[in-house]
C-alpha cells in the first residue's frame, strides 16, 4: 500500500473517529457552504455529507474539503449508498462499480466512512447468502482504500429493516472493513428493544445517527422523512438508546440525522445550535442512566414560579397596575433603587419594571408592554448556571455592570429572561431589594382575595420555528417532561399546543404555535413582535367567588357564550341554575372522567398582548382544560379590531 495514502486515512480516522458531536448536512437549511459553516459555528467537529447536498453543490469535492479544513471540521461519513446488496445479475456489477466511484469521491473529500443503507429496490433479492457475499466483496474493495463501510437497516428496507437483522448479517460477513450503523429512528420507530444493542461489540459500530420524533401513527418512511426532530424534542427514548451504545464501548461520533420539513425552513444557525445542545443533553442523560460520572450538574426541575416580570412604562405602567388591582393584586413593595414595583396576591408575585434603560427598555421597545422575564425557584442556582453553560445557554448580565445582579439570569429562547431564585433565599431577596409598602387593611379586597394561591402555569406563544427550541430548552436545562400535546382549533386556523411540566407537577408551561397567519397565536406574534409568555394562570380555592370579586372590582373578564353552557348542561348534567351562574362568572369547566375537575376564568387581554387565567383544580385533574381552548379562542376572537374583522 502506498504510504502517503495510508497516512491520510490514518489521520482522517484519528480526527473523525473519536467521541464527538456530528451532524448530517441533510439536517440543515441552505447551500452546502451554509450548512458547513453553521455546523462549524455551532461547535460540531464533523459532518456527515449527504449525497444530494454534494451533487447539487457548485463546489467540487476538493473545494468542499478545503472549505472544511478552513472551518476546522471534517467529513466523518459519506451517505447514503443505496440499493447495494442482493441485486440480481448485471445490477450487481453496476452496484460494485458505483461503489468504486464513490470511494474515489471519498478520497477527494478526505473521509473514510460510508453508510450503506439496506436495499429498498423492488429488484432486491432477500437471499441471505448473496447479501453476505456482496458485503464481503465490498469489504475487500473498501479495505484496499482504507475505508470503513457501515451497514444501516432502514425501517422500511425491503428485506432488512431491523438493526438485529443487520447485525446478524454483519457478524456473518466478518470482515474488518464492514460494520454496522445504528440510527435511533429506525430502531425506536419499530419499537426494537434497545437492550438488543448489547449483542454488538462497540468496535463493530461504524457510526451512530440520532433522531427523536413525535409519536405519530404513520407510515414509517413518511414519518422518518418529514417528522424527525432533535433528541429531547420528541417522544422516543433517546437517553436509553444512547446509554446502550455507550455501554458497548463505542468511541465514535454521535451524529444528528434529522429529516424535517420545518428544519429545512428554519435558520441553519438555530438548528445547529439546538442540535449541539441536544447532543450534550442526551450524552449527559445516557451517562446518568449508566451511573457514570458526567461533567455537568443534573437537570433541576423548578420548584415553582417565584415571579412574573412585566415591562411597562409611563401610562402603560399605570394602566397595568390598575389591571393588576382589578384582578385582586396589591402593590406591596417598591424597589429601593429602580422604577420597579412588586404586586402580590396569595403567593403570586407580579413585577412591573418601568426602568428607562437597559434590557427592559429594549424589550419594551420591541415587544410593547409585555412579560419580559420570569423567575423560577430552584435549589441551587449556581449549578443551573453551570448546566446552562454546558448546553450553550447564555447567561444574562447587564451591560457593563456584571456582578450587580440580585440573582443570576439566563437568556430564554425568545429573548426574554429566566431568573433563578434560590428557594430558601426568596423572602430575603425581596426584603433586600424592595421596600415594603403598608399592608392592606383587614377586610380589604386583598384580604378576600387570599383565596388565591399560586402560579398554576405559564403559557407562551412562540414562532413555529422556535416551538421545538423552547421544548428542548426547558427539557434539557430543567428536566421538564412533555405532557399533553393538542391541536386546538382557533377560528382562523390550527394551533399546536404542548404542555411541559416538572416531574412533580409544581412547575408547568404550555407552548402554543401556529402556522396559520390569522390565529390569535399568530396575531400575538405579529403584535408582540415575536414569541414570549402570553398568559399567567393562577390557582384559587373558589373560582365562583373569584369570578364575583374580579367583576365587582371592575376587571375586564372574558365573556363566554350561552351556547357553551347549554352544552355543559347536556354533557355533564349541570342544572340550569348552576350553568347560568357559571355563565355570569364566565367560568369554563372540564372533567377528566375520574371525577377530577377543572374550572377556569379568563381576563380580557391587556392591549391584545397578554392575559390572566384563574383556575380551580378539583382532585388530581392534570390537564389544562384543552376542550375549552377553542371556546376561549373564539371568545377572544370577538374582540379583534374592527378593521381586522372587515379584512
Ligand atoms: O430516508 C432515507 O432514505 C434515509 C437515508 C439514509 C439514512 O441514514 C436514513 O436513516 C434514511
Ligand atoms: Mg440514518
Amino acid at each position: 500500500m502506498p504510504n502517503a495514502h495510508n497516512d491520510r486515512i490514518a489521520s482522517g480516522a484519528r480526527n473523525t473517529s473519536g467521541a464527538h458531536n456530528a451532524i448530517a448536512t441533510v439536517s440543515l437549511r441552505g447551500t452546502l457552504e451554509e450548512k458547513l459553516k453553521a455546523a462549524a459555528d455551532a461547535g460540531f467537529a464533523s459532518v456527515e455529507i449527504f449525497e444530494n447536498d454534494l451533487i447539487g453543490s457548485a463546489l467540487r469535492p476538493a473545494q468542499v474539503r478545503a472549505m472544511m479544513a478552513d472551518l476546522g471540521i471534517r467529513c466523518s461519513l459519506y451517505q447514503p449508498f443505496r440499493d447495494f446488496e442482493g441485486m440480481p445479475g448485471p445490477l450487481r456489477q453496476r452496484a460494485m462499480d458505483r461503489a468504486e466511484r464513490k470511494f474515489d469521491l471519498m478520497a477527494e473529500l478526505d473521509t473514510d466512512r460510508i453508510l450503506v443503507c439496506s436495499n429498498c429496490s423492488p429488484h432486491a433479492l432477500g437471499e441471505r447468502e448473496r447479501i453476505v457475499d456482496d458485503l464481503r466483496d465490498l469489504g475487500e474493495r473498501a479495505a484496499a482504500r482504507g475505508i470503513l463501510v457501515g451497514y444501516e437497516a432502514l425501517a422500511w428496507g425491503r428485506h432488512v429493516n431491523d438493526h438485529r437483522a443487520a447485525w446478524s448479517i454483519v457478524k456473518e460477513v466478518d470482515h474488518p472493513a464492514i460494520g454496522i450503523i445504528l440510527d435511533s429512528f429506525h430502531s425506536l420507530s419499530r419499537r426494537i428493544p434497545s437492550e438488543s444493542i448489547r449483542e454488538i461489540p462497540g468496535d463493530k459500530i461504524v457510526y451512530v445517527q440520532l433522531a427523536d420524533a413525535p409519536l405519530l401513527d404513520m407510515d414509517l418512511l413518511y414519518w422518518s422523512r418529514h417528522f424527525r426532530n432533535l433528541p429531547g424534542q420528541g417522544g422516543l427514548d433517546l437517553p436509553g438508546y444512547v446509554a446502550e451504545i455507550l455501554r458497548t464501548g463505542y468511541q465514535g461520533p454521535l451524529s444528528l440525522e434529522i429529516f424535517n420539513d420545518r428544519f429545512r425552513s428554519t435558520a441553519s444557525r438555530l438548528v445547529a445550535q439546538d442540535g449541539h445542545r441536544s447532543l450534550e443533553y442526551v450524552r449527559d442523560a445516557a451517562r446518568r442512566l449508566l451511573g457514570e460520572p458526567t461533567d455537568i450538574p443534573p437537570p433541576q426541575p423548578p420548584l415553582g414560579a417565584e415571579f412574573v416580570e412585566f415591562t411597562a412604562a409611563g401610562q402603560d405602567a399605570v394602566r397595568l397596575g390598575a389591571t393588576f388591582a382589578s384582578l385582586g393584586f396589591s402593590e406591596i413593595g417598591r424597589h429601593r433603587t429602580k422604577k420597579v414595583t412588586r404586586w402580590r396576591q396569595g403567593n403570586v408575585n407580579l413585577v412591573i419594571n418601568a426602568e428607562p434603560k437597559g434590557f427592559v427598555k429594549s424589550y419594551r421597545i420591541v415587544h410593547g408592554p409585555s412579560i419580559c422575564a420570569i423567575g423560577v425557584r430552584v435549589k441551587d442556582a449556581e449549578a443551573v448556571m453551570r448546566r446552562a453553560a454546558a448546553l450553550g445557554i447564555r447567561a444574562y448580565s447587564p451591560e457593563g455592570r456584571p456582578g450587580r445582579m440580585a440573582m443570576p439570569a439566563l437568556r430564554g429562547v425568545g429573548g426574554s429572561l429566566v431568573y433563578l431564585v434560590e428557594d430558601d433565599g426568596a423572602e430575603a431577596l425581596w426584603a433586600r431589594e424592595f421596600e415594603a409598602r403598608a399592608q392592606p387593611e383587614p377586610g380589604s379586597d386583598a384580604e378576600t382575595a387570599a383565596r388565591v394561591r399560586d402560579i398554576d402555569h405559564l403559557a407562551a406563544v412562540v414562532h413555529n420555528d422556535e416551538f421545538l427550541s423552547w421544548q428542548l430548552y426547558w427539557r434539557a436545562l430543567f428536566g421538564l417532561e412533555g405532557r399533553d400535546a393538542n391541536d386546538v382549533i382557533d377560528p382562523s386556523g390550527l394551533v399546536h399546543s404542548q404542555a411541559l411540566q416538572s416531574p412533580d407537577g409544581k412547575f408547568r408551561l404550555t407552548l402554543n404555535a401556529s402556522d396559520a397567519r390569522e390565529t390569535l397565536s399568530s396575531r400575538f406574534l405579529a403584535q408582540g413582535m415575536g414569541g414570549g409568555f402570553q398568559h399567567v394562570a393562577i390557582t384559587c380555592d373558589d373560582i365562583m367567588a373569584t369570578a364575583a370579586e374580579t367583576r365587582a372590582r371592575g376587571a375586564a373578564m372574558l365573556e363566554i357564550p350561552a351556547n357553551y353552557y347549554d352544552d355543559l348542561v347536556a354533557r355533564f348534567g349541570f342544572d340550569d341554575a348552576a350553568a347560568r351562574h357559571m355563565q355570569q362568572g364566565g367560568v369554563l369547566y372540564d372533567e377528566d372522567g375520574a371525577g377530577n375537575t377543572y374550572r377556569q376564568l379568563y381576563s380580557r387581554a391587556f392591549d391584545k398582548l397578554f392575559f390572566f387565567e384563574f383556575v380551580e383544580r378539583g382532585g388530581t385533574y392534570a390537564g389544562y382544560g384543552a376542550p375549552n381552548a377553542g371556546i376561549r379562542l373564539a371568545a377572544q376572537n370577538r374582540f379583534r379590531a374592527p378593521e381586522a374583522v372587515a379584512e
